[in-house]
């Protein structure tokens, strides 16, 4: 992987005139200025702006753009596009920035499609695929990307794991970049030879617009779970944000698993052509849905299972998820069905999710049962939701103790914490509980919100531990775990920083486990 700093931009982006940029938005110029060279890319964060870029600058949450505007064009942007508020602190910076300041009522609202203006409109010459969701956005987007693999010689994936072009991979700020990086990323794709792209489209992007610009051809939802309420304030305004992606303009063909009554409501409510997709066995979606899972096998091992899938003609075609636990039966079924509406044929798009490789953090093994060793996993469930599931898939596969290593974010939703801690104490043998991406809170206190409700389940508190950092609670598991125990290590996946108080640590929960079994050696 390169570096995290490392941009992803196409390498011979095309010029274009500011003259044709105000032509093309009917932007009015607050400042006329003088462009010192073409326009050749677009940002929205000061610290990206390289030589040629367009910066937005946005009104944000805590500040806004254009108090960086100065900073943009020190590093070499050559126009500014804001709002009324933003040309206003322009005009007050002396010395003037000297280039030309252009306005639009609401440039959010427009960013995407400037940034594919920008980059010659990328996406329409790629396959594109966006999944939504509150879990299984990775897993379902890595599953779509192998079975896409077959067909396309050259992919994009992109998401919460990574920026991946072919081979090509850099760390992922977030699951959804902005629109701006999004479209560059694409135009890089497309420069590189790749003729398909599948990527993560979070609640938090579909809100902010972090999507506009290009319609994809086919849009996924797997379910909508509690979490992200401190951004979008009710479980109906996070499932409005999601329901964004189902809309003409933005996709053309939507494929919703219909297990949850949130994915029933999208069905009944998209205004493009939408497949359903039921995938609990027996349930009575699975009667009247498009596509339906109605028999699957777990494998004893804990690898991953078999399943029948029957399509819309009827007909039953046996697949396979090559992840463990029903969830990935859920992803695996789901992802088939996209891949297909994408253009791969059904038999294809089975044998390439059957196919996929170990997903970073995701149910990932990182230690193997044997030589006196627990078997250990890393997953990144992080909502209840997803533990309960997590810790379901594990149990089958445990003949000893259930040890979970956990805790949960701080300066996100809150009421999570207790119901966390609640689950925990009911589905696993043994808790140590310990701190996640503490960030501006004390991490004391979020750990003592989720011991509240471990000990409400469990009030004689035992085998409830507490750990101070997090690879302690990963030492301090390893030392409780007997051969034919399973330690589960939720939340981070594969994050490799950790943040606190403010700071990025370099972290990774498989690096801890990796680097013990290393010290016992
Ligand atoms: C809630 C949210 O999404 N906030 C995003 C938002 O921040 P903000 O509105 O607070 O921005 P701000 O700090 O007020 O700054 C205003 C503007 O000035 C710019 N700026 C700011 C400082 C500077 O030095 N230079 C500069 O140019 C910023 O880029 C921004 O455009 O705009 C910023 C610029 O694009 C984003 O970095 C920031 O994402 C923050 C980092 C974030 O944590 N977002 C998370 C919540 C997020 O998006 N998560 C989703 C979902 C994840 C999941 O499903 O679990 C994701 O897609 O990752
Ligand atoms: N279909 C599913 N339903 C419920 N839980 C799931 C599902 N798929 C995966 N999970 C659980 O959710 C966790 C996150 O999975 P994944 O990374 O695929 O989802 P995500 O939507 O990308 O999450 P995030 O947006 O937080 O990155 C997994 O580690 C697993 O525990």
């Amino acid at each position: 992987m390169t570096s995290p700093s490392g941009r992803m931009r196409p390498t011979h982006p095309s010029a274009h005139g500011i003259v044709d940029l105000v032509d093309a938005f009917a932007l009015r110029t607050a400042e006329p200025g003088s462009a010192p060279g073409p326009l050749t890319g677009v940002t929205v964060a000061s610290s990206d702006a390289e030589p040629g870029d367009l910066f937005v600058a946005l009104q944000g949450l805590k500040a806004h753009g254009a108090a960086y505007a100065a900073a943009a064009v020190a590093a070499g942007a050559v126009a500014i596009l804001t709002d009324d508020a933003g040309a206003r602190l322009c005009a007050d910076v002396r010395p003037a920035l000297g280039v030309p300041v252009l306005v639009a009522d609401d440039p959010r609202a427009l960013l995407g499609d400037v940034a594919a203006w920008a980059y010659d409109y990328p996406a329409r010459e790629l396959v594109t695929i966006a999944v939504t969701g509150t879990n299984g956005k990775t897993t379902t987007t890595y599953f779509v990307d192998a079975a896409l693999r077959g067909t396309h010689a050259t992919t994009a994936v992109l998401g919460t794991v990574e920026l991946r072009i072919g081979e090509d991979a850099i760390e992922s700020p977030r699951t959804t970049v902005e629109a701006p990086a999004l479209h560059a990323l694409l135009a890089l794709a497309r420069e590189r030879g790749a003729t398909a792209a599948t990527l993560e489209a979070s609640s938090h992007a579909l809100a902010l617009g972090r999507v506009h610009g290009l319609t994809f051809d086919v849009v996924g939802f797997t379910n909508l779970q509690r979490d992200h309420l401190d951004f979008h304030g009710t479980m109906e305004g996070y499932f409005a944000d999601k329901a964004r992606l189902f809309a003409p303009g933005q996709a053309r063909r939507g494929v919703v698993v219909v297990d949850d009554a949130w994915g029933r409501a999208l069905v009944a409510r998209a205004q493009i052509p939408v497949e359903s997709v039921a995938t609990h066995v027996g349930s009575p979606e699975s009667a009247t849905a498009d596509w339906a899972v109605v028999e699957a096998t777990i494998g004893l091992d804990g690898v991953g299972s078999t399943f029948g899938l029957r399509g819309p003609d009827g007909v039953v075609h046996a697949a396979t998820s090559p992840l463990p636990g029903l969830v990935n039966v859920s992803n695996a079924a789901l992802a088939i069905v996209l891949a297909h509406r994408a253009g791969i044929s059904l038999a294809d798009a089975i044998a390439g999710v059957a196919r996929a490789h170990a997903i970073p953090g995701r149910m990932e093994r990182v230690i193997e049962r044997g030589d006196g060793w627990p078997l250990a996993l890393v997953d990144y469930a992080h909502t209840p939701d997803a533990l309960v599931l997590a810790l379901e898939a594990v149990r089958p596969i445990t003949p000893g103790k259930l040890i979970i290593v956990f805790g949960s974010d701080g300066d996100r939703d809150t009421g999570k914490r207790p119901l966390m801690g609640e689950i925990a104490a009911r589905l696993a043998d043994v808790l140590v509980v310990t701190d996640e991406n503490p960030r501006s809170e004390v991490p004391a206190q979020i750990r003592a919100e989720i011991l509240a409700g471990a000990l409400a389940q469990r009030p004689a508190g035992t085998d409830i531990h507490e750990a101070t950092s997090r690879a302690d609670a990963i030492r301090t598991a390893l030392e409780l775990a007997e051969a034919e125990d399973t330690i589960i290590i939720t939340g981070k996946g594969h994050e490799p920083t950790q943040e606190i108080a403010g700071v990025f640590h370099r972290y990774n929960d498989r690096d801890v486990l990796r680097a013990a079994v290393v010290t016992a050696q």
